[in-house]
This record gives C-alpha cells, sequence and structure tokens, in this order.
C-alpha cells in the first residue's frame, strides 16, 4: 500500500505538518504538497525539497491526503480530491485539518463512503509538540484511524474526541498558542516599560514561558499548586495577580473562548451565506462522530 502522503495548502500549519513529518523521518519522496500561490510553492519546494503540485497531482496515488487550507477554500479542494479516481487501489483517508467545517459537509462532497478524519492541530507542530485532537468520520477504519494518529504522534500529542467537542478543543488547543504568544507579547512590552531592553526582556519572558510550560507537563503538579508555589506571602507575586483579577482577566479569557468557539461552530454558515460553499452544505450539517 502506498504511504503517500499528500498536504493540500503549503501555508502556516501546512508547513507545520510538513516540517513536522521530515523531522520525524518521513522521506520527502513520499510527501507531496499541493499550493495554489507560485510564491509560496516555491517557498515551500526550496525549503523541503518536496515537490509541490496542484491537487490533482498531489492527490493522485495518496493514501492520506491532508486538508490544510482556509474553509473558504475546501469546496474547490474536495471537487479536485472528488475527480481523482482511487481505483480501489488505495484506501485513500481524508484528513481535515480545517476549523470549524463538520465531518457531514466532506462526506457529501466526497463519494459515497469515504474516509475521513476531522482533526485541530496547533503549530507547535512545526517543532513536533503539537497538540492534535481527532474525529474519526463514519466510514473509517480502525486501522486507518490508528494509521493516522501514528502520523500525528509523530509531531506531537493526540487525542479522539467526539465531533461535538471540536469547537471547545479549537478554543483551548488549536487557537491557544496564539493565547500564549499574546501573553509573551504583553510581558515584553510590559518589561521595556520597567526599563528592560526589548532583548532583556524577550529572552526572560521567553525562557520563562517555556519553563512553566515545561513544569506544567512534567511536574503532575496542577496549574493552580503551581501558581501557589510562586506566589510568596505577601510577596510580588500576590500584587501582581491582585491586578491581574481586578482587570478581570478570567472573565476576559473566558469570553474570549468563548467567541472563539462560536465562530468555529458558524464556520459552516459563514461559508454559505458568503456564498463560498458552492453547494457543499451537508445535509442537516449533523456530525458523525465514530466515538
Ligand atoms: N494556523 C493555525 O494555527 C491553524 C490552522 N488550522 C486550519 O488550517 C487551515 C489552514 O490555515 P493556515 O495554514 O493558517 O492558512 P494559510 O492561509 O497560511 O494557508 C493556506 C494555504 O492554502 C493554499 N491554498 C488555498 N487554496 C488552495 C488550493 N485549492 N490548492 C492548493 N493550495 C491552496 C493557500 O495558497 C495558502 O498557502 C485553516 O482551515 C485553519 O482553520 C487549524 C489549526 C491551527
Ligand atoms: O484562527 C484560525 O481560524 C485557525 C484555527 C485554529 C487556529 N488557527
Amino acid at each position: 500500500m502506498s504511504q503517500r502522503i499528500a498536504i493540500i495548502g503549503g501555508g502556516k500549519i501546512g508547513e507545520a505538518l510538513l516540517a513536522g513529518l521530515i523531522q520525524s523521518g518521513k522521506q520527502t519522496k513520499d510527501l507531496v504538497v499541493a499550493e495554489k500561490s507560485e510564491v509560496r510553492s516555491a517557498e515551500v519546494a526550496d525549503e523541503y525539497g518536496v515537490l509541490v503540485t496542484d491537487v490533482v497531482n498531489a492527490v493522485e496515488g495518496a493514501q492520506f491526503v491532508f486538508i490544510a487550507v482556509k474553509p473558504d477554500g475546501v469546496t474547490e479542494v474536495l471537487r479536485d480530491i472528488a475527480s481523482v479516481d482511487d481505483n480501489g487501489d488505495t484506501e485513500r483517508v481524508v484528513v481535515t485539518l480545517v476549523a470549524g467545517l463538520p465531518l457531514s459537509r466532506y462526506e457529501t462532497a466526497l463519494q459515497a463512503g469515504s474516509s475521513i478524519i476531522r482533526v485541530m492541530p496547533n503549530t507547535p507542530m512545526l517543532v513536533n509538540e503539537a497538540m492534535s485532537a481527532v474525529s474519526p468520520g463514519r466510514y473509517v477504519s480502525d486501522d486507518q484511524l490508528e494509521a493516522v494518529l501514528d502520523l500525528l504522534r509523530a509531531v506531537g500529542k493526540v487525542m479522539v474526541v467526539p465531533e461535538k467537542l471540536m469547537d471547545a478543543v479549537t478554543a483551548v488547543s488549536g487557537s491557544g498558542p496564539a493565547y500564549a504568544f499574546l501573553l509573551v507579547e504583553a510581558m515584553i512590552d510590559a518589561g521595556v516599560g520597567l526599563g528592560l531592553t526589548r532583548a532583556q526582556a524577550s529572552e526572560l519572558a521567553v525562557q520563562t514561558i517555556r519553563g512553566a510550560g515545561i513544569l506544567l507537563s512534567e511536574s503532575g503538579l496542577s496549574p493552580v499548586d503551581l501558581r501557589a508555589a510562586v506566589t510568596s506571602p505577601g510577596g510580588t507575586t500576590a500584587e501582581a495577580i491582585r491586578e491581574f483579577e481586578a482587570a478581570g482577566f478570567r472573565h476576559g479569557v473566558y469570553q474570549a473562548m468563548r467567541a472563539c468557539a462560536a465562530h468555529s461552530a458558524n464556520a459552516g454558515r459563514r461559508v454559505d451565506v458568503e456564498g463560498l460553499g458552492g453547494g457543499l452544505a451537508g445535509p442537516g450539517e449533523s456530525a458523525a462522530p465514530r466515538v
């Protein structure tokens, strides 16, 4: 069986997947990227030494097809994928990394019985530290699911979830890296405000968040315990935390993540309303999780 992996869309998350798979030992001859932009195609081909081509070429003979385009580009990509007959000689699995669009849309657009897996990854995939949540569609076999989980495990951690949780997952781990980067950005600006150079503030803030992340994942302690350990009685940290809370930190995080999840939940409708769906709306839009 072919082990060819096609990545449709060589943008930020497509590149993260490509880089992660190469770092994890996949051979470039088994990887192919489809990319629409000529400039981006040249960048990806130069940087990674993989074939960059169009969707139909990339999908031909591929066992795994990862879709990594924006939601409004999915209709066109699915039409191209559907036009490639697999002749029954590959058990093609389509893995979508696209936020918001339910499995039912892909099942409607592709051949009946197609194996489709919905995944919400995140950009730390670039350094093999992704968190990927995975919801298999109804026609995915155990072997196909295991094969895709193995590919994703090579670039980080995986968690299988029912599809109905994907909007919440997107709010936590899909968009989550951006919240961490925003915090670091704000810490650097504040450090500069307090008299550090930008270089000093950057090094201090980045290493602090890195160390805190490793402590969180390796100490076995909860965030509450770890924060308490930093907060000396009557000390400096308590002062900082009082100001965070007065500024509505927790409420702000909750509201931001609610907005994120709602945006994900409405992706299908937005694509239709904006006339970008090209008639792809699935009947009832119902999720068809296998778990
Ligand atoms: N950026 C992130 O952190 C994450 C993104 N995602 C999902 O991944 C998808 C892609 O996001 P990004 O990589 O950020 O977007 P991006 O805009 O950086 O990349 C998309 C790429 O797809 C290419 N493209 C569009 N239509 C194409 C077609 N028909 N054939 C070939 N190439 C085509 C574009 O030229 C572009 O380079 C989105 O659906 C997003 O929801 C999911 C999780 C995290
Ligand atoms: O912002 C977005 O829409 C994508 C999905 C999750 C992270 N980035």
